[in-house]
């Protein structure tokens, strides 16, 4: 089957940019247990904590790249409602984290509207009816199939991600599998994004630079935008959309059960440069989390047993917890193996330094 992805309708990737060392990864080879693509694997995990996974000759991987066309032709639609109308399934009235999530930009339409960065959360339990459903726009239960195969193929790339990870760290057999059954309740869910055009802005880019707080991403993008910071320095890079690739990276929670070992690498997204700046850009996500119960600490065996024991001071919180908090912005900063890297002069950092020392209740209430 060939994978025909919709990149070549959109101007081409800037050539001039400096571009972000990721490695690409064969599905298809992880599939059949080849040891060297496992170790480059393992060897990402590690280092950059980012690497693209080629889909192409997996038949799972292609239907993966086959329904993230689809979702995002549908994303393009849905995103074409009115606000007013999104407004309805947003926060905080919703759910404080999913659903319904924008952005004011300063850019104004030709009806001098402001213009918004939107995205919307769909929980992977709200798909597949593991949980009282969270009201949603009519288009996407009309999309319900299509979700629910996305869904269950992502978790299936997860699954076999984490199987090679387990091999990698010599935990006993299905540690990380059992901490990511697909049929418990989790904060696994598919984010639909859009931003339209606007202007870089240094201020509202450093506002943006975040971890991802899960376990595992995948993550589609069809334009430029999304930069990684080199480890160790201060420069930005930017990641290429590979068509019949997706882009991977691993989460806070892989640090955290792995004591560092895994790297949650820092990222953020700004315009897409070059001539794809005039685009509206969409991209579409996966974020798989640790079964809500699971709480994030280090897990004992293997080579993680051998990783420095490190007192940061940190009350251990469940996945649950752990998502609500810096989902809806109470834990600032970003997650590194040191713990929390601060950002000087952030007025939340008070807060946050409470909840961290111990106030899981006031998590839990949150939902
Ligand atoms: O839009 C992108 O390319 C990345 C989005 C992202 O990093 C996120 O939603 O966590
Ligand atoms: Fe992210």
């Amino acid at each position: 089957m060939a994978l025909l992805t919709s990149h070549y309708l959109l101007p081409p990737f800037a050539e001039d940019v400096k571009i972000a060392p990721l490695v690409s990864v064969s599905l298809a080879k992880l599939e059949a247990g080849d040891n060297d693509t496992s170790d480059a694997f393992f060897k990402a995990c590690r280092e950059l904590g980012f690497f693209y996974l080629d889909m192409f000759g997996s038949e799972l991987g292609e239907k993966i790249v086959s329904e993230a066309e689809q979702l995002n032709t549908f994303q393009k639609e849905f995103f074409k409602m009115p606000y007013k109308v999104k407004d309805k399934y947003g926060r905080p009235h919703l759910h404080p984290f999913y659903a319904y999530r924008y952005n004011d930009l300063d850019v104004k339409d030709e009806d001098g509207v402001t213009l918004r960065a939107e995205s919307y959360n769909l929980r992977k339990d709200d798909i597949r009816g593991q949980c009282e459903r969270l009201a949603c726009p009519p288009m996407i239960l009309e999309n319900q199939k299509l979700f629910e195969n996305y869904v269950v193929h992502c978790r299936a790339v997860i699954d076999c991600l984490l199987g090679h990870l387990n091999t990698h760290l010599e935990l006993p057999p299905n540690t990380l599998a059992n901490l990511h059954r697909i049929n418990e309740r989790s904060g696994d869910h598919v984010r639909l994004i859009q931003a339209p055009p606007s202007t870089f802005n240094e201020a509202s880019a450093q506002r943006g630079e975040h971890t991802d707080f899960g376990s595992i991403t995948v993550l589609f993008n069809w334009l430029g935008g999304l930069q990684i910071r080199v480890p160790d320095t201060t420069e930005w890079v930017y990641v290429r959309p590979i068509p019949g690739s997706c882009v991977v990276n691993l989460g806070d929670a892989m640090v955290k059960f792995t004591a560092g070992l895994l790297r949650s690498n820092i990222h953020r997204v700004v315009p897409p440069p070059g001539e794809q700046a005039s685009e509206t850009r969409n991209s579409l996500v996966f974020f798989s989390r640790p079964e809500d119960a699971v709480v994030l600490k280090r897990l004992m065996g293997g080579i993680i047993d051998a990783q420095p024991v490190e007192e940061n001071g940190e009350t251990p919180m469940t996945a649950h917890e752990w998502i609500m908090a810096k989902g809806t912005g109470q834990l600032p900063g970003v997650y590194t193996k040191k713990g929390f890297e601060w950002r000087e002069n952030d007025k939340r950092l008070k807060n946050a330094a409470v909840l961290l020392s111990g106030m899981p209740r006031v998590l839990t209430s949150v939902v």
